[in-house]
């Protein structure tokens, strides 16, 4: 019954941040590497540089572009020799690359996410891809981003679809802490889940269904208010110590199962994650009411409920069993939920979800 809690060392959000990294990345060392692909480059690339050299540093770019995969990593890492900080800037995948090249190195790390698409600028992790684009392992580095930089008017300024996939993926931090804490299941760290990490699913959950339609109205014009930071602030901070110190369960590993049929790979992570939580919400056997709650905000932000909108039309049987035994592949969360799981029960799940949320959308549509 050992407790685990852990976290990035420090975390740093608001407006124009950028343009001071180099102060708040507090780091000794004197050569500096910039993990981000061209776009990301174009839009915060001068400013990262300028920040950093500011405080004597000096810096190199490397340009990422593509998946989180075995060969992108050596890659990387392999222009990132001799750095003293690695900072990775970009959406998931780019910070997931740059996380694992600084634990390569050993060296600081920062991460600097320009959408707040998911939540792994704070985790310890990366999500490592085959070359095919298909879910190959969570790959646990032991360490935290040593900083974690947030700069809201870049987040803002993105494409909002990125900002309703971090909202998608913080809800089912809730819902996955809340069946592992339950179930006495081990979180990420392989311990017990404190009362903090707890609290601050709930919180993160909280966040979203209060100030998530307000704050993506705000990020269709490109504004930066208050429900904004908070947003922003739940689908990095809460939600990434929710899901490394509360744990996981069936929404992640359902996405991992979603991730093995090439028709889904234009979804974002989020819109995969918000099927999966819907999923486990069938899965559990949850109340009708609650099914519908979770629905109806997806409904309310423009959150992906149905396999049609995540690239799955008409799926076949084969389909569906590749996603539902990728799902119990031993080493998934899937088996933190508090009872035995087989793919013929995912499976079952994910298609009564998916007719569930289709039901409901159609009662809300104007007649
Ligand atoms: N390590 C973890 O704990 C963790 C958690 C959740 C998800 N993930 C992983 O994250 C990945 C998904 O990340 P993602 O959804 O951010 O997608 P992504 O990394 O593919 O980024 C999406 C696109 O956004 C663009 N982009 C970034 N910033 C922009 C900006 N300011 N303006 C315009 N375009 C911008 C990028 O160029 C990229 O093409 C998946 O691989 C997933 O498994 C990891
Ligand atoms: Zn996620």
């Amino acid at each position: 019954m050992t407790r685990i809690f852990r976290s990035p060392s420090a975390y740093v959000q608001g407006r124009h941040v950028i343009d001071n990294i180099g102060e708040h990345a507090q780091t000794d060392g004197s050569r500096a590497v910039i993990i981000a692909d061209p776009a990301v480059r174009g839009i915060v690339g001068d400013s990262i540089r300028s920040g950093l050299e500011a405080t004597g540093l000096t810096t190199d770019f490397v340009d990422f572009g593509g998946t989180c995969t075995d060969s992108g990593i050596d890659r990387a890492a392999e222009e990132a020799e001799g750095a003293d900080l690695v900072v990775g800037a970009g959406g998931g995948r780019t910070l997931d690359t740059a996380k694992a090249v600084a634990a390569r190195h050993d060296t600081r790390m920062v991460t600097v996410p320009t959408i707040a698409s998911t939540d792994a600028p704070t985790s310890s992790l990366s999500v490592v891809y085959t070359e095919e684009g298909e879910f190959e392992e969570l790959r646990f580095h032991g360490v935290h981003p040593d900083l974690v930089l947030v700069d809201t008017a870049v987040i803002a300024a993105a494409p909002i679809r990125f900002f309703r996939s971090g909202i998608a993926d913080a809800i089912a931090t809730r819902f996955e802490a809340e069946t592992a804490i339950e179930a006495g299941a081990e979180n990420v760290f392989g311990g017990q889940s404190t009362r903090a990490a707890r609290a601050i699913a709930r919180e993160c959950f909280r966040t979203v269904e209060a100030h998530g339609e307000s704050a993506l109205a705000a990020v269709e014009r490109d504004a930066v208010t208050k429900n904004v930071e908070s947003v922003v602030e739940a689908a990095t901070l809460l939600s990434g110590i929710g899901f490394e110190s509360g744990g996981l369960a069936a929404a992640h590993a359902v996405h991992d199962g979603l991730t093995r049929i090439e028709p889904t790979h234009d979804a974002t992570h989020g819109e995969k994650v918000n099927i999966g939580t819907l999923t486990q919400l069938v899965l559990e056997g949850r109340d009708i009411e609650e099914f519908h709650d979770i629905v109806d905000l997806s409904l309310d932000l423009n959150l992906s409920v149905t396999l049609a909108q995540i690239g799955l039309t008409d799926p076949s049987d084969e389909q569906l069993r590749t996603i539902a035994e990728a799902a119990c592949q031993p080493q998934e969360t899937i088996h933190n939920e508090p009872f035995d799981v087989s793919p013929e029960a995912v499976r079952e799940a994910l298609v009564t979800a998916d007719e569930l949320a289709r039901q409901r959308r159609n009662t809300r549509e104007p007649g």
